[in-house]
């Protein structure tokens, strides 16, 4: 199984520290949410995980082994990315972007086999976009968009996958479809997430991060009481546990400092 660490991660981009010491780790098909408010670092701390950045300073680490000791080619094989934003202007169809997801098990020229295709048709199954496979990537809606690239990401067969607002864009069965069927793969998961309540239902173990550093660890339950909402995100939530023991966030409107 898949062990990743970041270990005391900073981040300086003109002038300003925007990762200020972040340490966080998950494994063994842990489900990781990384909560926060805006601008306080969470897609910069994904980045440093999934290449993107260079720390200023600090490691990540996968089963133990420094990042940069691996080759682009070899980390691809270990961790797949939904980012937070896809700018496509070029007509790939969907097909070709979820064979995209392939490449890291490649050599250079080699061509696609059937193999590939099976992965291909059984990742954009999965997410329910297999009627879409030759439209073109450029014409599909945000949240079509999205669920393509996650196929992208589950054909590169990967034992972790790192997720960057993996909702955003998507209605509400497909932000619980595209969060069950990440769920189901008991995969090693870091996301970044914004919803509370959709960190409370799917995150084993959530961190917040705050003006670059992290301020809390634990439980969904443990970590977001009341008094911790406030302080983070400066709104007054009410919590309330349903007969199922499944925690939710409810506000309220004009409630928030
Ligand atoms: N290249 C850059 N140059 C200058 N500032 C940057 C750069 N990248 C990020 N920042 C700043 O760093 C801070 C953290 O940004 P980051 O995108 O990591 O936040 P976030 O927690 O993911 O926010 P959000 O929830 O809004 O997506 C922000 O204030 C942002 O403006």
């Amino acid at each position: 199984m898949m062990q990743i660490r970041a270990e005391d991660l900073k981040m300086n981009i003109g002038g300003t520290e925007i990762l200020k010491g972040v340490s966080i780790g998950a494994g063994d098909g842990g489900f990781i949410g990384v909560i926060g408010p805006n601008g306080s670092g969470k897609s910069t701390l994904l980045k440093c995980i999934y290449r993107v950045l260079n720390p200023t300073k600090g490691e990540v680490s996968l089963n133990g082994k420094p990042l940069h000791t691996y080759s682009f080619k070899e980390s691809a094989r270990e961790m797949a990315v939904v980012a937070q934003h896809n700018y496509y202007n070029f007509e790939f169809s969907v097909r070709d972007v979820v064979l995209m997801g392939r490449s890291p098990h490649k050599r250079a020229m080699e061509r696609d086999n059937a193999e590939d295709f099976k992965i291909v048709d059984e990742a954009l199954e999965k997410v329910g976009m297999l009627p879409f496979k030759d439209r073109s990537f450029s014409t599909l809606s945000g949240g079509e968009q999205q669920r393509v690239i996650l196929a992208r990401a589950l054909a590169q067969k990967t034992n972790c996958l790192i997720l960057d607002e993996p909702t955003n864009h998507l209605d509400i069965k497909y932000q619980l479809q595209l969060m069950d069927i990440v769920k189901e793969l008991n995969l090693t998961v870091i996301s970044a997430v914004h919803d509370l309540n959709i960190a409370t239902m799917y995150c084993d173990k959530i961190f917040v991060v705050k003006d670059g550093n992290i301020v809390a660890f634990g439980s969904p339950a443990d970590v977001l009481t009341k008094e911790f909402i406030k302080e983070i995100y400066e709104v007054d939530a009410e919590l309330l546990t349903d007969k199922n023991g499944l925690l939710h966030i409810l506000y309220s409107p004009g409630r928030y400092a």
